[in-house]
């Protein structure tokens, strides 16, 4: 399939690159692994990319100076381990990478023992390297090395920090944090901490001097455990006189060694065999370049390097898909465009990103309105409770979280924004299966975990227009705390910059007459109603479909309408069945008395695994051939009974 240069063949498992190579070979291993890496992702797109490039020799280094799987090294976020997941016995396999039952795009523990921890979500791995180093502390296995590599972007979030504090207070534990500083998060970084990595990385004098205590621990680190001792005497005297106290890292008792040149892959190995023999807490600071050694996404946009899709691999150039026919918008830039038009209008109107500007599209208006448009880094916590803040001051903060990311940040929407009934706006991008990123990123919860807090609207748009409405609705004075959730990718309108309409709070709408059954949706599942009720038609078969347009307050006059009209009722949404909307639905018959035949479409109760968002909807059968092979099932109708030939479209 894809040709593996003459060293990487040879290379099924990390001890091959232990037994088989020596230092001097790295280089020669890293130059393969990053051609095949650009090779399979050129082609099956579909893939982060700049992020595993910057990371090649660090993977080689790791598995060369390391007892993998034995040694445990943890990824944060783990976009970044295709290196890694190449040389770890998947070579074959990774040009299945994020496609539907291929390999995962993240390290996944079911996938392989080298993936000592599922990531995806970022800010773990110091949190799961410490806990894995007190585990084998405890049970005794003191030879074990635990690595956690973190970018400097993962290492904004306030997770970090927490699992940086325990380290540095379990000062025997084993733990190797390895901070990986390329300066990019997905945009660029942004932050105190940034610039302070900057600092350090810049400060001739304090290098310098660290050079000459690198050296002299070199020659002294064999001598055991006493060499500690006497190079943090050293190391700490000259930090502490140099730079008038230690850094960040120090003053949470880690080691701090670098930085370093993380592309120099023979320089890091001998670093990482020095500090196997330094016992405790310790941080390495690589400097490192994302999208390193290719140089079109060296020199070109690293935030489109991040996750190019496929491209030419030969001249760089990205392939864009051009559609035959004007393709409707994605939902995140209508929201990026309609934020802005409505903060034109309402100074009081501001955007919170952590960390997403280009994922949700809140850049539009960070360009249009920088001073209004905050991106605080990988911090959700933050970004909820600082735009609850905003709130009390009387502004409007949009606060746009991707709704798994947004998971994190559960009590402070509950406790920070609900509680005190702030007129906060929850844009939850994302929502609902997602495709490739897989089960981490699904944001299959929100409508569940949002509907029962108290005070909380929470309403999901069928279309762009009913995006907008509803942005423009929930931006009018005092409607408290307002959650907005939308899938990603595209909707259905080419036409979408529609004039506002306030929309009733709590209202739904009948979108379809029927006779013989009643659809039941939110969100963007009632165009796949849609395309249902069209090919039923043929079949002779009249559907009632009600969109429902808000899970809270829930509709209860069109509800009333639809169980006393229809004695059978489906309910579809784009997220879990447990305690979603049609478990509202339900709530509502049982509430009420009403007996009918109801049966909820949406995500059942286990894990999602990657794949097209269209293969995961129909995997769940809430897709347009999944709705009418439900009602045909309930109207007791042939399932082939059907004139129309062919599936139904989404
Ligand atoms: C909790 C959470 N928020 C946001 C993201 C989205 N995300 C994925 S990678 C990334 C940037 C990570 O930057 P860094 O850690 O520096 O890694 P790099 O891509 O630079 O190697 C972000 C924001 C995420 N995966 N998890
Ligand atoms: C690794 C990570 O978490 C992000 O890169 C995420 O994959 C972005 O998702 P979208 O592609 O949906 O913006
Ligand atoms: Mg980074």
């Amino acid at each position: 399939m894809y040709k593996a240069g003459p060293y990487l063949e040879q290379i099924h498992l990390p001890h091959d690159l232990r037994e088989k190579f020596t230092v001097e070979d790295l280089p020669q291993v890293s130059d393969e692994l990053r051609q095949y890496i650009i090779d399979v992702i050129s082609e099956i797109g579909n893939s982060h990319f700049g992020a595993s490039l910057g990371v090649v020799e660090l993977t080689v280094a790791l598995h060369y100076v390391f007892n993998t799987p034995e040694d445990q090294l943890v990824w944060d976020v783990g976009h970044q381990a295709y290196g890694h997941k190449i040389l770890t016995g998947r070579r074959e396999r990774f040009h299945t990478n994020r496609i539907k039952d291929g390999i995962s795009g993240f390290p996944k523990r079911s996938e392989s023992e080298y993936d000592t921890f599922g990531v995806g979500h970022s800010s773990t791995s110091i949190s799961a390297a410490l806990g894995m180093a007190v585990a084998n502390r405890y049970k005794k296995e003191t030879n074990k090395h635990h690595i956690a590599v973190i970018g400097d972007g993962a290492m904004t979030a306030g997770m970090a920090f927490e699992g940086l504090n325990h380290a540095g207070f379990e000062k025997d534990a084993n733990l190797l944090v390895i901070l990986n500083d390329n300066c990019m998060s997905i945009d660029p970084n942004v932050g105190a901490l940034k610039e302070y990595l900057t600092d350090i990385t810049t400060s001739h004098t304090y290098n310098k001097v660290k050079d000459e205590v690198w050296k002299l621990l070199g020659r002294i680190s064999k001598f055991g455990p006493d060499a500690q001792t006497i190079a943090s005497k050293i190391s700490g005297a000259l930090k502490g006189s140099i730079l008038k106290q230690s850094n960040l890292f120090e003053s949470l008792n880690f080691r701090y060694f670098g930085p370093i040149d993380g592309h120099d892959v023979i320089g890091v190995a001998k670093i990482l065999e020095d500090l196997k023999h330094i016992p405790g807490p310790k941080i390495l600071h690589c400097i490192t370049k994302k999208g390193a050694g290719y140089k079109f996404a060296e020199e070109g946009n690293p935030t489109q390097w991040h996750a190019p899709g496929i491209f030419n691999k030969d001249t760089g150039e990205i392939v864009k898909i051009v559609p035959k026919s004007p393709q409707p918008p994605k939902y995140q830039d209508v929201f990026g465009h309609t934020i802005v038009e409505l903060a034109e209008k309402n100074e009081k109107i501001m955007g919170i990103t952590p960390a997403m500007p280009s994922g949700c599209s809140l850049n539009i208006m960070m360009k249009a309105m920088p001073d209004r448009a905050f991106d605080v880094g990988i911090a959700e916590q933050h970004a909820v409770t600082f735009s609850a803040g905003l709130a009390t001051q009387g502004l409007v903060p949009f606060c746009n979280i991707y709704s798994s990311f947004m998971q994190r940040a559960y009590d402070q929407v509950l406790h920070d924004v609900a509680l005190q009934n702030l007129n906060v706006v929850f844009c939850l991008d994302r929502g609902g299966l997602v495709g490739a990123d897989g089960a981490t990123h699904h944001g299959a919860y929100d409508l569940a975990y949002m509907r029962h807090i108290p005070n909380m609207i929470v309403a999901a748009p069928m279309n762009e227009q009913e995006l907008r409405n509803m942005m423009y609705t929930a931006q009018l004075e005092d409607k408290g705390p307002f959650a907005i959730r939308y899938p990603r990718g595209n909707g259905v309108m080419t036409e979408w910059k529609t004039p506002f309409e306030e929309l009733s709070i709590g209202k739904g709408r009948r979108v379809s007459n029927g006779t013989d059954i009643a659809i039941v949706t939110i969100g963007h599942p009632g165009n796949f109603a849609q395309a249902a009720i069209d090919h039923l038609k043929l079949s002779g078969v009249t559907v009632a479909h009600y969109d429902m347009r808000f899970v809270k307050p829930i509709d209860e006059v069109l509800l009333h309408e639809v169980f006393t009209k229809f004695k059978k009722v489906i309910t579809v949404e784009d997220g879990c069945l447990m305690g979603g909307f049609g478990s509202a639905v339900i709530e509502f018959m049982a509430d009420n008395q009403y007996h009918a035949e109801v049966v909820r479409l949406g995500i059942p109760d286990k894990y999602i695994n990657h794949g097209t968002q269209d293969e995961l909807w129909a995997e769940c059968g809430y897709d347009a051939n999944g709705i009418v092979k439900t009602v045909k099932t309930m109207l007791h109708m042939d399932q082939t009974t059907q004139r129309a030939s062919g599936s139904v479209g989404s």
